[in-house]
């Protein structure tokens, strides 16, 4: 049995207001009550909605997290907010380096791996995301692409409790195009190699390393029987009580 617990994360994006965003968690909390799925449940809300839905499902088992943090503490950084911030919102995790932060933003590795240890230095979870384009995948790239953004982007003192992986290839992402599950398993397994290279053997068979990319119910069990990858970032999917459950009870 791996040692490593699997977690599911719903990465809303830039969806939901006060109302159906608290409907939403809220949701997934009362599940939570009822039953216990065999995995680490996490939703992230955008900024404007996570103190509130911190708030709501307070005690429930929930994890909550932001989409991305500056990698500085405070400052003149107008529109930002700080790890800091969002841990005393009640986070406990951020995802740092999303492909959409990547290209909207023009977020480097090197941006990427100062988010992550400013999300660690706040007692956050760093969620480091990497993943290659159609482009690069179809140029026979991929293995190097995510190695190279893996060794840019992996903070400083990461270890399995402060830092989880997120393979998610760009050409799947909200495009229904699911990576198979042999592309899916190439990756991790390349990922986790690299990830020995980095942190030594114990750490790197500790950390958990997320797929993620048009995964729904239907295909949620085969992804997450594999045997790298430890748990699943989901946008669409998780914009819905039972989709985002039924994945859960997929573990
Ligand atoms: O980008 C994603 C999660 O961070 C994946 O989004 P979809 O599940 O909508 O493809």
């Amino acid at each position: 049995m791996s040692q490593r617990r699997t977690l599911i994360a719903g990465n809303w994006k830039m969806n939901g207001q006060k109302a159906d965003g608290l409907a939403l968690a809220k949701g997934v909390a009362e599940k939570l009550a009822g039953a216990k799925p065999n995995c680490d449940l996490l939703v992230c809300p955008p900024t404007t909605l996570v103190g509130l839905v911190a708030e709501a499902v307070k005690g429930s088992g929930l994890h909550v997290g932001g989409q991305d943090c500056h990698a500085k503490v405070s400052g003149a950084h107008t529109g930002d907010s700080s790890a800091a911030a969002l841990a005393d919102l009640g986070c406990t995790y951020v995802i740092v380096g999303h492909s959409e932060r990547r290209t909207d933003h023009a977020e480097s590795d090197a941006v990427v791996k100062a988010k992550a240890e400013a999300a660690i230095a706040a007692g956050l979870v760093a969620i480091v995301c990497i993943g290659e384009t159609l482009a690069q995948r179809d140029a026979g790239q991929t293995i190097e692409v995510n190695r190279s953004q893996l060794v840019g982007s992996l903070p400083a003192g990461a270890t399995a409790a402060n830092t989880v992986i997120a393979y998610e290839p760009v050409w799947a992402i909200g495009t229904g195009r699911v990576a198979t599950p042999a592309q899916a398993q190439e990756v991790h397994a390349a990922i986790r190699a690299e990830l020995v290279k980095a942190l030594g053997a114990e750490a790197a068979g500790a950390m958990r390393i997320l797929y993620g990319g048009s995964m729904k119910p239907d295909n949620a069990k085969e992804l997450l029987a594999l045997p790298d990858v430890d748990g699943g970032l989901i946008g669409g999917a998780s914009l819905k009580v039972a989709d985002f459950w039924a994945i859960a009870e997929s573990c």
